[in-house]
This record gives structure tokens, C-alpha cells and sequence, in this order.
């Protein structure tokens, strides 16, 4: 063979997808065959039942009118409702929504919720918004959505560049059309609306205690652990001030924008204080390295924090944390996943470590419900009890059928929807 051809043949191999839809439908379909279904199954959970793409004319503060795409993806009913965030961002787009969509299906499997997973998106950039343009954006989109979604068919919640107010603005639209208040309709709303107590925090809640059970496998003490965190808005944040609170010393992170190092361990309290309310706080400073850089740093823990494809064939043998917790949807391809398995790093998948959000999200639909709210302790408690179960349900898993945590965690998370499917004659 020539010497060319070997270099081609190499390239095509080092070339990897990073389409996370496709990617999911590979993992989906490995877990699948592991528990024993057939290719029905596989072929009824390969894509969402349902997947709306809508257009939202928005008046912006000039007097034009902008119309913008959204998205709303919902991938299977069979166990219950389907649930799961809105994302206002610049790249959102079909196939990311629809991906988002499945890992929700399986996260409610993982910590077994009485739902299926629905996702949805908004090609925009916040950022660049006002106040105003932000609330006729939010509450068309729930007019253009509204035929499919409700507390009892499809309950959002926020997520990336989404928070408590638009969430406040969309309960108050949905609840407008409806004709009665109707907070079950969405999850992540200000407390004074029946939001939950604790599930601002509740992600980086959930990614903590996996970290702590992560941890303990490993043998690693959080004091004095050096911790990386990609990304500071809700997930990344949160943590950081959790693990720098329980004595960890956090020596980078970063936002959209760049990334902070500090061997001896950042003030993340001053970090929290400057922050705004989009996880910016590093153009406050000069000395800054990448994104790139950061998730090479020489650190005992991980967590991609913000958004996906960040660890791929490209860098994934040059990762040196022995423990990577995924806070973000997705930040891991599928050649990263093997290649960091491969050199023994535990690998915590974001469809296990991020799970907290959804769980407090049902605790606080569980309230809207029954009109009685818990303390913060009492939802702690809950969701403690629950993330510590859903661990080492998937660690077991995987060390039991010898397969990676990733994999392991599709195998628990898609067993509840594959039953609820069959027990319903779907498949
Ligand atoms: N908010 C929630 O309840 C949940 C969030 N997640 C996931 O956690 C991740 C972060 O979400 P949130 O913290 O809620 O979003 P956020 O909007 O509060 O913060 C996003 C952070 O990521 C940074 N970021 C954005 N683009 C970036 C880029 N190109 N490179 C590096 N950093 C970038 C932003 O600057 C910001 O610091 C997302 O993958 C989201 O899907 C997962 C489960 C629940
Ligand atoms: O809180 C929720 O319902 C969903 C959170 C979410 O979108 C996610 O876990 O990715």
C-alpha cells in the first residue's frame, strides 16, 4: 500500500462524528442489542415521535420584525409525559434538539422518573437581546408550541442561556391561552410562582454527589482534589462554589470566552460575585488561557460544564484528570469516550451526571401538583437519596456486564421506555 494511501486511510479513521444525534443512535442501538431487544425496539427509539420546528415572528426594540426557528423535540411517551429543557442559543439546530431529546428519555430512565425525554431549542443569542425582545421571543414560542405541550404532555424546564424569568414568562403565556394558572406547565420558575426550592442548584447538586461517589471509587479525597470546570453558568457555577466549599481546590474554569488558571485554587466567591447572567466572568480579566487549554490541565477531576463535542479523538488522550464528570449534555464523542475509558479514566456520562436538574424539576411538578411545597433540606434529601441509587445502579451495570459507564447508563436509562413501550403493544 502506498505511502499516501496509509495517510488517508489514517485520516478517515481519526475523522469522527460529531453529529449527536447519529452518535446517540449508535449508543442507543449497542445498549439495545445488550439488553436483549430486537430491532423493532431500536427502531422505535432511533428517532423522537415527535418533532415540531416552528417560526416566531418577534417585533424587536427598532420596529423590525425577526423570525426566528424553535425547535420542540419530543422523544417518547410511553412512560409518561415528556420533559425536558429549552435552549436559546446561536447554534441550536434539528439534530441537536433531537439528541437532547433522547438523553432526556434516558436520564428519566437512569433516576426513574415517570416520564419520557421532549427537548427544545431557539436559534438565538440572547446576549444580544433586550429584556423586552427576550419576553415576546419566550412567550411566541409557546404559542407556536402550544398544541403539544402541558403538564400533562410535555413539561419544559431552562437550559443553556434559558433561566427562572423566561420560564416565569412562558408559564404566564401557556397559562393565558389555557384561561387558569397552570404552574405544572414548566419547571425552573421563580419561587414566588411555585418554583422548587433547591432546583436552581439542583444540576450541580446532582453532578456533585456523582462526584463524591466517583470519588470514592477512586480512593480521591474532595479536600485538596484539583478540580477544571468548563463553563460557569448554572451547572458550572454551582459546582464550583460546592466542590471549593468542600475544601477542593478549583484551579481553572472558563465561559464562552476563555478560561482562568490558577494553580493554588481560584476564589470562586469573588468568581460567583462577578459573574453575569450568562456564566460571563472571565472577560474581566487579562491573563487567560483556552478552552483547549483548560481541559488539558494537569487536574484529579474534570467536568465539562458547558457545551458539546469538547472532548473528541483530538484531545482525549491528552486529558489528565483520572475522574471526568460530564455536568454538560453531550461533551464527549464517541471516539473521546473510548479513548478516555482506554487509559482507565473514569468516565461519569452526562445522562447520569446532570440528572439532578430533571429530578428536582419533577419534584417541583410533584408540588405544583399537589399545591404543598418542601423544604430545601427535604428536596436535598430526596434528590441525595436518589443520585447516590442511580450511581451505582450504572457502576454496577458496568462492572457487571464489563462495558463503560456510558454505555452501562444507556442500558439502565432505556430499559424503563423499551417496557413501557411493550407493555403498551407499541413494539
Ligand atoms: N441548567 C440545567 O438545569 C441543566 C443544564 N445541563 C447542561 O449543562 C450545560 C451548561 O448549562 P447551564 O449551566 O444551564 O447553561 P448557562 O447558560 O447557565 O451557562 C452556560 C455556560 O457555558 C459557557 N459557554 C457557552 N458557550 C461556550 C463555548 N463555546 N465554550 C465554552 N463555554 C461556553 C457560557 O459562557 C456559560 O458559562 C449544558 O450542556 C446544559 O445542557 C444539563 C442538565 C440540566
Ligand atoms: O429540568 C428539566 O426538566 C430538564 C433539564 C434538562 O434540560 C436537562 O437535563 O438537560
Amino acid at each position: 500500500m502506498g505511502a499516501t494511501k496509509v495517510v488517508e486511510e489514517k485520516n478517515q479513521q481519526m475523522e469522527e462524528s460529531l453529529n449527536l444525534f447519529t452518535s446517540t443512535q449508535v449508543v442507543i442501538k449497542e445498549a439495545l442489542m445488550k439488553l436483549g431487544y430486537n430491532e423493532d425496539m431500536y427502531e422505535l427509539l432511533k428517532e423522537p415521535l415527535r418533532m415540531l420546528t416552528v417560526r416566531i415572528p418577534v417585533r424587536m426594540d427598532d420596529g423590525s420584525v425577526k423570525i426566528f426557528t424553535g425547535y420542540r423535540s419530543q422523544h417518547n411517551d410511553a412512560v409518561g409525559p415528556t420533559k425536558g429543557g429549552v435552549r436559546f442559543h446561536p447554534e441550536v439546530n434539528e439534530d441537536e434538539v433531537k439528541a437532547l431529546s433522547m438523553w432526556m428519555s434516558l436520564k428519566c430512565g437512569i433516576v426513574d422518573l415517570p416520564y419520557g425525554g421532549g427537548k427544545g431549542g431557539i436559534i438565538c443569542d440572547p446576549r444580544t437581546m433586550s429584556m423586552g425582545e427576550l419576553e415576546r421571543l419566550s412567550r411566541g414560542y409557546v404559542r407556536a408550541i402550544s398544541q403539544i405541550v402541558g403538564p400533562t404532555k410535555d413539561i419544559p424546564a431552562p437550559d443553556v442561556y434559558t433561566n427562572s424569568q423566561i420560564m416565569a414568562w412562558m408559564m404566564d403565556e401557556y397559562s393565558r391561552l389555557r384561561e387558569y394558572d397552570s404552574p405544572g406547565f414548566i419547571t425552573g420558575k421563580p419561587l414566588v410562582l411555585g418554583g422548587s426550592q433547591g432546583r436552581e442548584k439542583a444540576t450541580a447538586q446532582g453532578v456533585t454527589i456523582c462526584i463524591e461517589e466517583a470519588a470514592k471509587k477512586r480512593g480521591i479525597s474532595i479536600a485538596g482534589a484539583r478540580v477544571v470546570i468548563q463553563g460557569f453558568g448554572n451547572a458550572g457555577s454551582f459546582l464550583a462554589k460546592f466542590l471549593y466549599d468542600a475544601g477542593a481546590k478549583v484551579i481553572g474554569i472558563s465561559d464562552a470566552y476563555g478560561a482562568l488558571y490558577d494553580p493554588n485554587g481560584l476564589d470562586i466567591d469573588y468568581l460567583l460575585d462577578r459573574r453575569d447572567s450568562f456564566g460571563t466572568v472571565t472577560t474581566l480579566f487579562e491573563n487567560k488561557i483556552s478552552n483547549e487549554e483548560l481541559l488539558e490541565l494537569d487536574c484529579d477531576i474534570l467536568v465539562p460544564a458547558a457545551i458539546s463535542n469538547q472532548i473528541t479523538a483530538k484531545n482525549a488522550a491528552n486529558i489528565k484528570a483520572s475522574i471526568v464528570v460530564e455536568a454538560a449534555n453531550g461533551p464527549t464523542t464517541i471516539e473521546g469516550t473510548k479513548i478516555l475509558t482506554d487509559r482507565g479514566i473514569l468516565l461519569v456520562p452526562d445522562v447520569l451526571a446532570s440528572s439532578g436538574g430533571v429530578t428536582v424539576s419533577y419534584f417541583e411538578w410533584v408540588q405544583n401538583n399537589q399545591g404543598y411545597y418542601w423544604s430545601e433540606e427535604e428536596v436535598n434529601e430526596k434528590l441525595h437519596k436518589v443520585l447516590v441509587q442511580a450511581f451505582n445502579n450504572v457502576y454496577e451495570t458496568a462492572q457487571q456486564r464489563r462495558v463503560n459507564m456510558r454505555l452501562a447508563a444507556y442500558m439502565v436509562g432505556a430499559r424503563k421506555m423499551s417496557e413501557a413501550s411493550r407493555f403498551r403493544g407499541w413494539v
